[in-house]
């Protein structure tokens, strides 16, 4: 394999009045799954486009490999792309597709079958692609993108028209990919898509990124001095805890949420005061907290919030 990873620096680009991309900015490192998050409209896609020299920008640089995609030579041996797993030629057999690809870059014909077996399409391989379905077409559009054994993958939306079984199974592949040193962008606008399988994220709204971290501090960051309160006491409870100088917030029935103090000093207080409670427990933010807090001001469109969609 030869050197992986991205580089996106300072993205603008405009689409009529549509500011697209808004100084959208990232790394995407060698070994590691890192998750491209945001709402629909967010700029995502727009800046996978660009990554592989399909739109042009107004400003920045996208470098694959330390070079601008159009610059590489044999392209699918340094980064390989799933953008529109619906892009196939419906009476063409998956194989075929493949190998159709494979003799474009000059690929050896053997890799096709290679690819079709790590993707689990060895029995599909001969069908027409138009009766795949969406997940069928997924894996294929993988195959397409492990064709040349790049260093680098790029997924948009990858779980997409999966089954339960088809996701656990894309986030497994995505993993091992990672694993064996390889930089893996994968795009989603679901947090719980890619909340098992991303070390890394890079949070987008309104064409930038508003955060750029590892899954581990963002989860930190986010969780920080909130204390879950459960009482039958409310009112007395939160009498109690305002006095000490701490921010209460009722967050539910019978529930509190407390910032400001940490757990074992809050039920110290409360049990001073002899305010029943059957739990003080520190906070741990889950990453669709972190989603939503994050991307609240850059939604675009909010039809449903993304935990509605993903029930
Ligand atoms: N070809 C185009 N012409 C006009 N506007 C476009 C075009 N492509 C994207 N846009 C606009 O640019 C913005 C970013 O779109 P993009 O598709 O990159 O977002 P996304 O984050 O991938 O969203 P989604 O999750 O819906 O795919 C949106 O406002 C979109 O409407």
């Amino acid at each position: 394999m030869s050197a992986s990873g991205i580089v996106v620096a300072g993205l603008r680009k405009r689409y009529g009045t549509t500011l697209a991309l808004d100084g959208m900015s990232f790394t995407v490192r060698p070994g590691a799954v890192t998750g491209l998050v945001g709402p629909n409209g967010a700029g995502k896609s727009t800046t996978m486009r660009v990554i592989l020299g399909l739109d042009a920008v107004d400003e920045g640089a996208a470098l694959v490999a330390g070079k601008p995609y159009r610059s590489l030579k044999r392209p699918l041996s340094h980064v390989g792309s799933l953008l529109d797993a619906a892009a196939l030629h419906p009476g063409r057999s998956g194989r075929d597709h493949l190998l159709w690809l494979a003799h474009s870059q000059s690929l050896a014909a053997r890799r096709v079958d290679q690819v079709l077996a790590q993707v689990g399409l060895t029995s599909a391989a001969r069908r027409k692609a138009g009766g795949y379905s969406l997940g069928m077409r997924q894996r294929l559009g993988l195959a397409a993108a492990l064709l040349g054994d790049p260093p680098t993958i790029m997924l948009d939306e990858p779980f997409n028209g999966m089954d339960p079984d088809g996701m656990i199974w894309m986030r497994g592949f995505l993993r091992s990919l990672a694993a064996q040193g390889r930089a893996v962008l994968v795009s989603s606008h679901l947090m719980s898509e890619v909340q098992d399988t991303a070390d890394h994220l890079v949070v987008v709204g309104r064409g930038r990124a508003i955060a750029d971290a590892g899954v581990a501090e963002l989860i930190a960051a986010a969780s920080k001095n909130r204390v879950t309160l459960r009482t039958t006491a409310g009112t007395h409870a939160m009498r109690v805890l305002a006095q000490a100088g701490v921010t209460v917030a009722a967050a539910g029935r019978d529930t509190i949420t407390v910032s400001g103090l940490p757990a074992g000093r809050i039920a110290t207080l409360l049990g001073q005061s002899a305010v029943p409670f059957s739990e003080v427990s520190a906070h741990r933010a889950t990453l669709e907290d972190v989603y939503l807090e994050l991307t609240r001001e850059a939604v675009e469109f909010r039809a449903a919030t993304p935990a509605e969609v993903s029930q």
